[in-house]
């Protein structure tokens, strides 16, 4: 019953559809015990000759009326308690989706989707049905129950009605006890199919990957194998499930024969009528449901249980990035980063140390290194995606980061990831996506900015094409480039390109430069890169190398240092010079034919 108790707050927030929906129950459960009742006295006029055209008619409009007020509080209490149970599977999704969106990369790094998407579905399902069929089961199991057994007390006979609830609490023992082990094996059975879920999700999200390395039968045997488990365990939850009805009929079956036998007799001694019997035997029928009823409850309540204990588990889950704050304002002035060392939470590697450097606002700086220097950790932690280990080890306008209200921190900057992503959206609505009321003009002049207009104009519906899962492919360099038109929509205080320049060409890239200095005057850009010609022109450039700074300086003055950045400068141009001669020539062959 620990499940109720967790759900207090919510049975007590919808105490009114409760108290009406049992309410409506009682009423259901007085409405069903009139008809025996009837059947009895007809019978029994029968025998003893008594039955009247006039007296038959009442017992049919009593009947008829009966069936009329029962229809009316069955409908009623299917609203109130039902009604209830889907506006908790709301309030738990809401809670839910709340706390994904609030949570941090790493709380993502450790859990996978499948397994998130079947808390959400699943999980959130089974507690529904504890709040709506498990009230209503447990309801109906004590009302409907415990009113045919008085009223087969009080208008048959006390003393039978106790010789054939003898073998009840037999029932009531073997259910709770099946219901434990159904608690259990529950469990197992929706972390399978988590995983089932989770595999299901990657393998999608890789189909081009799998089909391109021909892996599609391992994939399928991988699928099968946690698709067989998921079977195995929820089989065993069946096997469990299948114990309770037999369990429950069993009962019922020796009910009937303690009646039959004790009852003849009492009919034989006088002490009850033969319509009374009759009358004792269709109550004992209508004890059918509310003790199935009893078994489905406890069933209801583990599976309940299990699913509510796995959402806590998630609910409870703290974010690793601090919401506490003591400034309101928006930040503003230079950037300044001290980082003695830092590592990513769960790893004890050190990933950046001794980073310091400043960026003054207004400026562009540049970082740049090989692969895995780290200069996306850099601008994570600019972002708070991850904490600094030390709070002072980067400050925004002389302030810790973490001092600010972080929605008004991240508002400060627009920014561009290493893999960007797109919605399965319209391209406007992708591109608006700070501000869907967005002017076509503003969107449309972001669009330029970042030299993906003329592209979209080639669409067959232009900026109402629709991509990503649902709609067209785009290339690399596109989506990069519909990335920076809805970072520059917002015309952020703080530009971030996380190697956002790497899938367009040269020439493309060099425009796209000259736009963001032009347009973002005054303004914060960083610009991380492998190629050094996306940070040239940078007041400041940082070269990082095994999550340290190596070199720092202007172009000019790294140039004149004779490092890692003259060296990468002298291969990329030379290669660039190489592409463009090849480029040339081709053109030179075609106009020649
Ligand atoms: N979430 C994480 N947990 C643990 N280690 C991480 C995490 N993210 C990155 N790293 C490690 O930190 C180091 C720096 O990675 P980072 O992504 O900053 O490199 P980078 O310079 O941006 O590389 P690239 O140019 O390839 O994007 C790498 O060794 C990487 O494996």
């Amino acid at each position: 019953m620990k499940v109720f108790k967790k759900l207090w707050w919510f049975f007590k927030r919808e105490k009114n559809s409760y108290i009406f929906g049992v309410i409506m129950l009682i009423l259901v459960a007085l409405m069903e015990l009139i008809p025996p009742q009837i059947i009895g006295r007809v019978i029994d006029s029968i025998t003893q000759g008594t039955l009247t055209p006039r007296s038959l008619t009442i017992f049919i409009v009593v009947l008829l009326v009966t069936a009329i007020f029962t229809y009316i509080f069955r409908y009623y209490w299917r609203i109130l308690i039902f009604g209830a149970s889907h506006r908790l599977g709301k309030i738990l999704r809401t809670r839910m989706f709340g706390k994904f969106s609030r949570m941090s990369p790493y709380f993502y790094q450790e859990r996978r989707t499948g397994d998130l998407m079947a808390h959400a579905t699943n999980d959130i399902r089974a507690v529904q049905n504890t709040a709506g069929p498990g009230i209503l089961t447990i309801a109906d199991s004590i009302i409907t129950g415990g009113a045919v057994l008085i009223t087969m007390a009080v208008t048959v006979s006390p003393k039978l009605t106790l010789i054939t609830m003898i073998p009840l609490p037999f029932m009531v023992i073997l259910t709770s006890y099946y219901g434990k082990l159904l608690n259990r094996g529950f469990r197992k059975a929706q972390a399978a199919f988590s995983e089932l879920n989770d595999k299901t999700q990657e393998s999608i999200a890789g189909i081009k990957v799998t089909k391109t390395f021909g892996y599609e039968e391992s994939d399928q045997k991988d699928f099968k194998a946690l698709s067989d488990d998921v079977v195995e365990k929820n089989l065993k939850v069946s096997k469990i499930d299948a114990l309770f009805d037999p369990t429950i009929m069993l009962v019922i079956g020796m009910s009937y024969f303690l009646a039959i036998i004790f009852g003849a007799e009492m009919v034989l001694s006088d002490e009850i009528t033969l319509g009374q019997l009759i009358t004792f035997t269709t109550y004992l029928g209508m004890m059918v449901w509310p003790l199935l009823a009893l078994g489905m409850f406890f069933n209801l309540v583990q599976r309940g249980r299990a699913s509510y204990e796995r959402i806590e588990e998630i609910m409870n889950t703290e974010n690793d990035i601090g919401h506490d704050y003591r400034i309101e304002d928006a930040p503003d002035g230079d950037i300044s980063l001290n980082i003695g060392a830092f590592n990513f939470p769960g790893d004890d590697e050190v990933a950046l140390r001794d980073v310091n450097f400043d960026i003054r606002k207004g400026q562009t700086v540049g970082i740049v290194g090989r692969t895995g220097s780290g200069k996306s950790a850099v601008i994570r932690l600019l972002l708070r995606e991850f904490d600094a280990n030390n709070p002072k080890d980067i400050t925004y306008g002389d302030v810790s980061l973490r001092d600010y209200n972080i929605s008004n921190l991240r508002a400060q900057f627009g920014y561009v990831p290493q893999d960007h992503f797109l919605f399965s959206t319209t391209i406007r609505e992708n591109i608006a996506f700070s501000n869907p009321v967005l002017d076509d003009e503003i969107i449309h002049e972001a669009s330029r900015l970042s030299n993906i207009h003329e592209d979209i104009l080639a669409f067959t519906d232009g900026y109402e094409t629709v991509v990503g899962e649902r709609g067209v492919s785009l290339s690399g360099g596109q989506k990069q480039r519909i990335s920076i038109a809805r970072a520059l929509i917002t015309d952020p205080e703080v530009l971030i390109l996380d190697d956002s320049l790497s899938a367009v060409d040269a020439q493309t890239e060099v425009n796209i430069l000259e736009n963001i200095s032009r347009v973002r005057q005054g303004k914060t850009n960083i610009i991380t890169a492998h190629r050094i010609s996306a940070v040239s022109k940078a007041d400041l450039i940082i070269v990082m190398d095994a999550g340290t700074i190596v070199e720092r300086g202007t172009h000019e003055e790294l140039l004149d240092a004779g490092g890692w950045y003259y060296e990468t400068h002298r291969q990329q141009a030379l290669r660039q010079n190489l592409t463009d001669e090849l480029d040339d020539l081709v053109k030179g062959d075609e106009s020649n034919e």
